[in-house]
């Protein structure tokens, strides 16, 4: 029988935001251009519950079979595919024997999107460090556990905001438009040095290239790269990873057909005259490329994983544990990336 075509919206750390957002994005009206796409929560419907009444929206969530179509729509309703809560939770306040909860909403959505139940998943934040301390070792976050459950070697995570969200031909034209990739993602900065190797660049900038032209319609993306080090080594005085490998490595790439600026100095990269023409950046490390996208667009922008066989975005925040149970979480950065899953969705 055909399924409808539903995105699966994981609603992360029971604590964190992400079940209040969850609920809000249900009481209010799809946002402007999203392509028709029912969007089903996987938690706990009674923590949806809870947090719909704190936060005053008269949204009631209702359980759904994974394996059974969504009833249909209805005003305030919010179809849920039930995880349970291990341990119930407080807004704000994090227990690690939920970590186990959090990682099977990930992997009911995961099936999900496998078995071609669900268009694409998008994700609510998760906390890393209560999941690590819940004994998860290794666990880094849902870019690095959906590149394992999903069985591929190499996956890469994009954030994007404004007109860089949607597919299109031209490329950085001005404004806050960014696509910002990352070479390492949640490593600490002692270690990333030794992760820039040849091997780990050619698989990030070979699937940054591909799904720049897959999922944004980029017919022939020109990506700029950050050296790693200040002024990109200052000729090897200021470090030689831009000499040893990244360049020799692009140089490489060059030769096979892809389109590649730099490295550059990080620090004149983001500015009008090196950006113009770029389809995206691809940045060394996370607080290289991040700060500069938040900047431009945190709220509004979205995080995509490359590389893997299903859609998945998130949001561009975390748990925000400060605000949790408030109800005064920002939704932007949710309905960006449920704009996002289903644009990418018509595409798959
Ligand atoms: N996609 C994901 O699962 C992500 C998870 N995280 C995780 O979240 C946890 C907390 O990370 P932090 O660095 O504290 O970042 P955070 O994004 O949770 O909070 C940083 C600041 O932004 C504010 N903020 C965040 N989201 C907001 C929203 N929707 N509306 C209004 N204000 C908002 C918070 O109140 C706080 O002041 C960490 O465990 C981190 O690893 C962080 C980023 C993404
Ligand atoms: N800063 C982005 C981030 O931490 C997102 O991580 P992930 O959980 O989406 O892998």
């Amino acid at each position: 029988m055909a399924m409808p075509p539903v995105l699966a919206l994981t609603t992360g750390e029971p604590a964190g935001i992400g079940p209040e957002l969850a609920v809000m994005l249900a009481a209010g009206a799809p946002a402007a251009g999203t392509p028709d796409r029912r969007v089903v929560a996987v938690g706990d419907p009674g923590l949806l519950a809870e947090r719909a009444a704190m936060t005053g929206h008269a949204v009631e969530p209702v359980e759904c079979r994974p394996d059974e179509p969504l009833p249909p729509p209805m005003a305030g309703q919010l179809p849920v595919w039930p995880v349970p809560l291990r341990a119930p939770s407080r807004p704000g306040v994090l227990d690690p024997r939920n970590a186990d909860y959090v990682l099977e909403t990930l992997d009911v959505a995961v099936r999900a999107c496998r078995d071609s139940r669900a268009a694409g998943m998008v994700t609510a934040p998760l906390h890393k460090g209560v999941i690590l301390e819940a004994g998860h070792a290794g666990f880094t976050g849902h870019t690095e556990y959906l590149r394992d459950a999903c069985g591929v070697d190499e996956v890469v995570m994009l954030l994007a905001t404004g007109q860089a969200l949607h597919a299109r031909e031209a490329s950085w034209a001005g404004g806050p438009h960014l696509r910002v990739a990352l070479a390492t993602t949640h490593l600490p900065l002692r270690e990333v040095s030794a992760a820039i190797t040849p091997e780990r660049l050619e698989r990030i900038l070979t699937i940054l290239a591909a799904d720049l032209k897959r999922w944004f319609g980029v017919a022939s993306p020109r990506i700029a790269v950050c050296g790693l080090n200040p002024h990109a080594g200052e000729g090897g005085h200021l470090g030689r990873e831009e000499l040893e490998v990244i360049t020799p490595t692009l140089e490489r790439l060059r030769n096979e057909g892809l389109t590649l600026d730099g490295p550059l100095p990080a620090d004149t990269l983001f500015t009008p005259r090196h950006l113009a023409g770029v389809d995206a950046v691809l940045a060394m490390y996370h607080d290289q490329g991040l700060p500069v996208l938040k900047y431009a667009g945190f709220g509004r922008a979205a995080n995509i994983t490359l590389g893997l066989p299903l859609v998945r975005t998130s949001v561009d925040h975390g748990t925000a544990l400060d605000l949790a149970g408030s109800g005064r979480a920002d939704l932007g950065s949710l309905q960006v990336a449920v704009a996002l899953a289903a644009e990418m969705a018509q595409r798959a």
